[in-house]
């Protein structure tokens, strides 16, 4: 039993516990926070700075922000405290005083910058290209993408990350008593030490170990509970759709819903397009051969071919998310590339094959955060148009629920509202229903039957071709980067001409 009784000598001697605990308290505990907060929140600065320049494409910001993380992050923290604490401490006691604190936040904000750099970093880039894709369609500039939409998904995804490295300033704290604290400004692990040295038991020290995991115990479930809340995105509206079952009724219903309310919308400010001779490469692959196609106002042109044929690659030339080598491509007579791209974006809305919705906005602010951010829209007035907008695809009473809440069908429809709601002349539809289940794919295509229906000016990319022979004013059909074929649905389906055409037809219907 002797060994016992060591143990609880020192590990629990309840008095100098108790001794120790008002100090802990009215000392340590607001140390420890102190130094642990402030180079945390420094660290972040600089940890963003860090971040921008090294995703930055100039290498002059690249290659700085790669050696001071490779430094930092390399270092023992209690060698970096040791260099700046020690290394400065002249300057320091000039401009500081006798503190040693201002130095010793700073060497831990020096390190925390540069991992939290790191996780900023990596955050961003995890951002799917493309959410970038959707905001420059909407006619958002490179810059104005970053800030509204990526940075911030960037930022909320490593939040857990940060908090965890707050929780290892936390823990770092406890180094800065090498630079020699004085008795007013020690910290936690320093309190624990002094007095384990006058109790001549190791209790002191225990404490200061229950005082760091009532820091850090809580905060890791707050780490979780951050983390779960991200995922899930907030609630807003009372009903929340579960189950398969529901989710089909609603889509069927909603999508009639769409076509009744259709019928009576106004109609759009289609304009034309006259694609010359237009040629567009990657590096030396020739994706676009001297592509001619004339589109008139208000009709549907849907682009049909095999996989690699350059389909994807014409749409992304008519708004510029891709530049063409050569050609021109005329917006009702004027030039699309003698237009700020921006600009043009406006006027040419696209709609993707994965959506990309901004996955932590609702619906509604998907669809009105161009037209409050780019156009200028009051904020009442967007609300007004975006809310007008989701009734016609069938998605009023959707209008407060995440993109993660919604079926496939349903965000495609949110991404087709977000691009009307631009009120563009022209709207470019790049495979919209192939990431869909089955079951979900004719809701859309009656909307964008609709749409063609009411006068939109559409050219769509589908491998669809019961859409295309109903649907469209024209078919063209792309080989290798050509136009092979270019005519009404009934000819290119019932008369082709082009043997390729002819083959594609029998592999495909
Ligand atoms: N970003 C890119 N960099 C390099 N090559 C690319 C890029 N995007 C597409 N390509 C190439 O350009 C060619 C045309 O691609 P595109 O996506 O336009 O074809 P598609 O007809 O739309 O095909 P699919 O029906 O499979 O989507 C393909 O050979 C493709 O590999």
């Amino acid at each position: 039993m002797n060994w016992l009784e060591n143990l609880q000598r020192s590990f629990f001697d309840w008095e100098a516990m108790a001794s120790v605990l008002p100090t802990m308290l009215a000392v340590g505990l607001k140390n420890t926070l102190i130094l642990a907060a402030s180079s945390t929140v420094i660290g972040v600065l600089l940890g963003m700075v860090l971040a921008v320049m090294g995703i930055s494409r100039s290498a002059w910001l690249r290659i700085p922000a790669r050696i001071y993380t490779d430094i930092f992050r390399g270092l023992p923290a209690i060698l970096t405290i040791l260099l700046i604490g020690q290394g400065f401490a002249r300057i320091g006691r000039d401009i500081f005083g006798p503190s040693p604190y201002p130095l010793g936040i700073l060497a831990l904000s020096l390190i925390a910058s540069a991992y939290i750099g790191e996780i900023f970093r990596s955050g961003i880039q995890s951002v799917e290209t493309g959410q970038m894709e959707a905001c420059r369609a909407l006619s958002m500039s490179y810059g104005q993408g970053m800030r509204l939409i990526v940075i911030p998904q960037g930022v909320r995804r490593v939040l857990p990350a940060l908090v965890n490295q707050f929780i290892g300033n936390v823990k770092d704290s406890s180094l800065v008593y090498f630079l020699g604290l004085l008795a007013s400004e020690r910290e936690i692990f320093r309190i624990g030490q002094d007095q384990a040295v006058v109790t001549g038991n190791l209790s002191p020290l225990l404490m200061a170990g229950i005082f760091y995991l009532i820091i850090t115990v809580p905060l890791t479930h707050v780490v979780n509970h951050i983390d779960n809340g991200l995922r899930l995105g907030k609630q807003k509206s009372g009903g929340v759709v579960s189950g398969l079952v529901e989710v089909g009724e609603l889509e069927s219903g909603e999508a009639s819903a769409s076509l009744d309310g259709g019928a009576a919308s106004p109609a759009f400010k289609a304009g034309s397009l006259d694609v010359r001779d237009l040629d567009m490469a990657y590096g030396d692959l020739q994706v676009l051969k001297q592509i001619r196609l004339k589109v008139e106002p208000g009709t549907v042109t849907c682009i049909i071919g095999p996989s690699g044929s350059g389909k994807s690659t014409l749409l992304r030339c008519l708004n510029r998310l891709v530049e063409p080598k050569a050609g021109d491509v005329l917006l009702d007579g004027e030039s699309i590339l003698a237009m700020r791209p921006e600009r043009l974006r406006r006027r040419v809305g696209m709609v993707f094959q994965h959506f990309n919705l901004f996955p932590n906005h609702t619906a509604l602010e998907n669809v009105m955060l161009a037209l409050t951010r780019i156009k200028g829209t009051a904020t009442s007035q967007a609300r007004r148009q975006a809310e007008a907008r989701l009734a016609e695809v069938g998605l009023a009473a959707r209008k407060d629920y995440r993109p993660s809440r919604l079926s496939g069908g349903q965000q495609q429809r949110v991404a087709i509202a977000r691009a009307l709601a631009m009120d563009p002349e022209v709207i470019l539809f790049d495979e919209v229903t192939s990431a869909l289940d089955p079951e979900l794919v004719k809701g859309v295509l009656n909307l964008m039957a609709d749409l063609g229906r009411r006068g939109m000016t559409m050219i769509v990319v589908t491998h669809e071709m019961g859409f295309a022979r109903k649907v469209a004013d024209q078919v063209a059909f792309m080989d290798e980067g050509r136009i092979v074929e270019v005519g009404p649905p009934a000819d290119i389906f019932d008369r082709p001409k082009s043997p390729r055409l002819k083959q594609f037809l029998a592999e495909v219907l």
